[in-house]
C-alpha cells in the first residue's frame, strides 16, 4: 500500500479509536510485573527465576532460541499455567489467581493458532465480537485491520494459507482494543511487506497507550517497536536491555576502499579503528561521534565507501550462539 494511503487510513483509525480510549484505570506505572517466577517441567525445562516488568504504554520484546521458554512465560502471563513459585501480575491483578479478571484487559495472540476451519474469517470474527458485546467499534476495527493487512474476510478458514491465518489471528487480537497486548511470535508466516504493516499497526497501538509483551525471533520488529528487550535462553533471562541505550552504544562499521595503500596508513594515524585491513581496503569501526572519520575521509581518495548495517542485530546473535 502506498505510504500516503497508509498514513491517511492510520489517521482515520486513530480518530475512531481515540473516542473510546479510557477503558480502564491504571493503578501503577508497572503494567506487567514478573517476580521470582519459576515453572519447571521434567528434566529441568521451563523457566527459572524470571524477574522483569513492563511499564504501562511501553513494549517489551522477548527474544530467544527455540525451546528457550518464551511460550511458557506467555502462558504464565495469560494464567494458563500455575507458577511453581513467584508471581505474575498485570495491572496488579494476579494472572493465576484472578485469571478471568486479567483476561478482560488482555488481547492475546497465541503462537499456534487453531480456528474453526469450517467458518469464514468473517463468521469467526463475528463470533469473537459477539463474545465481547458485539460493539460496533469492534466491527469498525475489524474492517480497518482487514484492509490494512489485505485479508479477504469472505474466505473459508480451511482454505487459508498459514500467513492468511496469522493475519486473521492478528485481526482477532487487535480488533478488541484491549489495553495490554500479549503476542507470541506475531509475524511468523507473514511476508516482509506484511511484517512492516504489522509493525505500523503496533506503533499505532502504542500511540494509544497500549502495553505490549511480544516474543519473537525477528530482531527487526522488536527493534522497531519495543523500548526494552529481554533475552531468554534455557529458561533463564540472560539480560534486559534498553533499545535506545543499545543504539547509543552501537558501533557503526564502514567498508572502505582507497586509491593507494599508504592512504590506509594515513587513516590509521588519524586514530581511527581500522580492522580487516587488506591491500587498499579495510573496515572502520566508529563509536559515537563521526566527525573524526568524515574529516579523515576528505584527505584520502575514496574508491568505495559503504556502511554495514545490522550491527545491533549481530550483537544480539551472540546471545543465541
Ligand atoms: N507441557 C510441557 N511439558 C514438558 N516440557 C515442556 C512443556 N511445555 C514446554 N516444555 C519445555 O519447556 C521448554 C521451553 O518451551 P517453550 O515452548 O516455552 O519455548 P519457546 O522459547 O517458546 O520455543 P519456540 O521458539 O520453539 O517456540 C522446552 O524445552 C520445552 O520442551
Amino acid at each position: 500500500m502506498p505510504e500516503s494511503r497508509w498514513s491517511e487510513k492510520s489517521t482515520q483509525y486513530l480518530e475512531i479509536q481515540v473516542l473510546k480510549e479510557e477503558v480502564l484505570l491504571r493503578k501503577s506505572e508497572e503494567m506487567i510485573e514478573v517476580k521470582e517466577l519459576n515453572k519447571l517441567y521434567s528434566e529441568g525445562r521451563g523457566v527459572r527465576n524470571l524477574n522483569f516488568q513492563v511499564d504501562a504504554g511501553k513494549a517489551f520484546g522477548f527474544l530467544g532460541p527455540n525451546g528457550a521458554g518464551k511460550t511458557t512465560t506467555i502462558r504464565l502471563l495469560m494464567g494458563f499455567l500455575k507458577p511453581d513459585s513467584g508471581r505474575v501480575t498485570i495491572n496488579e491483578i494476579d494472572c493465576w489467581k484472578e485469571k478471568a479478571e486479567v483476561k478482560k484487559i488482555i488481547s492475546y495472540l497465541p503462537g499456534e493458532l487453531h480456528f474453526m476451519e469450517s467458518l469464514t474469517a468473517l463468521d469467526f470474527l463475528d463470533l469473537i465480537a459477539r463474545m465481547h458485546g458485539n460493539k460496533r467499534q469492534i466491527k469498525r476495527n475489524r474492517d480497518y485491520l482487514a484492509s490494512a493487512l489485505e485479508l479477504d474476510l469472505k474466505i473459508l478458514i480451511r482454505k487459508m494459507s498459514k500467513g492468511m491465518k496469522q493475519k486473521l489471528g492478528i485481526i482477532a487480537a487487535l480488533m478488541l482494543d484491549k489495553k495490554v497486548l500479549i503476542f507470541d511470535e506475531p509475524t511468523s508466516g507473514l511476508d516482509p511487506l506484511m511484517q512492516k504493516v504489522f509493525i505500523d499497526l503496533i506503533l499505532g497501538e502504542k500511540k494509544r497507550g497500549k502495553t505490549l509483551f511480544m516474543s519473537s525471533h525477528q530482531f527487526v520488529e522488536i527493534d522497531r517497536t519495543c523500548e526494552h528487550v529481554g533475552i531468554i535462553r534455557e529458561g533463564e533471562l540472560l539480560t534486559i536491555q534498553s533499545i535506545s541505550q543499545l543504539r547509543d552504544a552501537e558501533h557503526q562499521t564502514f567498508e572502505i576502499e582507497v586509491e593507494k595503500e599508504e592512504e590506509l596508513e594515513f587513516l590509521k594515524q588519524r586514530q581511527l579503528n581500522l580492522v580487516n585491513i587488506q591491500e587498499k581496503s579495510c573496515m572502520i569501526r566508529v563509536t559515537g561521534e563521526m566527525d573524526k572519520l568524515w574529516l579523515a575521509l576528505t584527505q584520502v581518495h575514496v574508491i568505495s565507501f559503504r556502511q554495514r548495517s545490522l550491527e545491533l542485530e549481530e550483537a544480539f546473535m551472540d546471545f543465541y550462539r
